[in-house]
């Protein structure tokens, strides 16, 4: 059978043949949405291209757009590095490869650019295996859930939408829901990153049982607010668990959020921040936000890209050629 991968006797790994082309496409994504830390994410119009191809030896990439000049181009690009980690966990090796990335997620700015890297790769390698040896969808939430280290980026950007996660047993879940359609998403994103680490360093290790159980009520008014009466946006994204907590790392963001909640914007700090994000109800109030948010941002001693950034309702795309073979969903 072509294209058969053979048995490496000497390390007992099977090894994915050199000429399969593998693309993928993940969408940007925004964690917590205001009391949702950890668990609540939402896909975003933004997306990572990137493809694979086998080849005899050697690791190398092609970086175009976001991180290219900074992230590594050889065997320690996160998606090389990741994607051949999975595949030895899976019992498997590639001899070589080589990776062109388009990217268009900005790095550590809280729109899920490592959660999307990590998706990427745990696809690409799944698209690499026979089909035979394919993970299911459960399966491939859970393993990039797990490089990322929690699964509310992870989850939107292989389904789409809004999700919501959860883990159990050390294994985490993920439901997936269609926000209302009135749900306009705006973000401001500053030059300046912030990585997601430093941003989590600032956690405090216990919060009082009455501040969790506030968070726990709005998390639940968030979710019929976002897919049902998204009038309710602004009280269903009031949180009291990280933004506050994580305003020395972030002095801007955090004032500008509590500035335009005072406006009654459903203002956020987009998943471990820098980035600030507006749920607005409609496209009136996306451009009144827009406006609130420029106006919030004059005198900044950096610049800010303020623009609507639609839902995405994809999710993660992936193609695979086999040599010679068309490109197949
Ligand atoms: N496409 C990519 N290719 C290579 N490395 C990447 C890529 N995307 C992210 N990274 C690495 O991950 C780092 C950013 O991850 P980090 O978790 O700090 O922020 P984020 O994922 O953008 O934000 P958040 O998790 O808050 O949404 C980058 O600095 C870079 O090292
Ligand atoms: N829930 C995560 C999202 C960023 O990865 C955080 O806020 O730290």
């Amino acid at each position: 059978m072509p294209n058969r991968p053979e048995r490496s006797l000497a390390q007992g790994l099977r090894s994915v043949p050199a000429g399969v082309t593998v693309r993928v496409s993940v969408p940007a994504t925004s964690a917590n949405l205001g009391p949702g830390f950890d668990s609540m994410g939402l896909a975003l119009d933004l997306r990572d291209d990137v493809e694979v191809t086998t080849v005899d030896e050697g690791f190398s990439a092609v970086v175009q757009g976001e991180g290219a000049g900074t992230v590594p181009t050889d065997a320690s690009h996160l998606v090389i590095a990741t994607l051949r980690g999975y595949l030895l966990e899976r019992g498997w090796k590639v001899p070589g490869l080589e990776l062109v990335a388009t990217n268009r997620i900005p790095h550590g700015r809280g729109l899920g650019s490592s959660a999307a890297a990590h998706a990427s790769a745990i696809l690409l390698a799944d698209a690499l295996l026979p089909e035979d040896e394919r993970a299911s969808a459960a399966d491939l939430l859970n393993a990039a859930s797990h490089l990322e280290g929690h699964p509310d980026n992870v989850a939107p950007a292989l389904t789409g939408g809004l999700t919501v996660s959860w883990e159990e047993d050390g294994r985490y879940r993920s439901s997936a829901m269609r926000p209302h359609p009135a749900v306009v998403p705006v973000v401001a994103i500053p030059a300046q990153p912030l990585s997601t680490e430093t941003a989590r360093g600032l956690l405090p290790s216990q919060v009082p049982h009455h501040v969790a159980a506030a968070n726990a009520g709005r998390v639940g008014l968030l979710v019929h607010a976002l897919t049902q009466e998204p009038s309710l946006l602004l009280a269903g994204t009031r949180d009291w668990l990280h933004q506050d907590q994580r305003e020395p790392a972030m002095p801007e963001s955090v004032g500008l959020v509590r500035d335009l909640r005072r406006q009654g914007l459903a203002a956020v700090v987009s998943g471990a921040g820098p980035t600030v994000m507006v749920l607005a109800d409609g496209m009136d109030q996306a451009g009144r936000a827009r406006a609130a948010l420029q106006a919030g941002l004059e005198g900044s001693a950096q610049p800010w890209r303020v623009s609507i950034l639609p839902v995405d309702a994809a999710g993660a795309k992936v193609e695979t050629h086999r040599s010679g073979q068309p490109i197949s969903g």
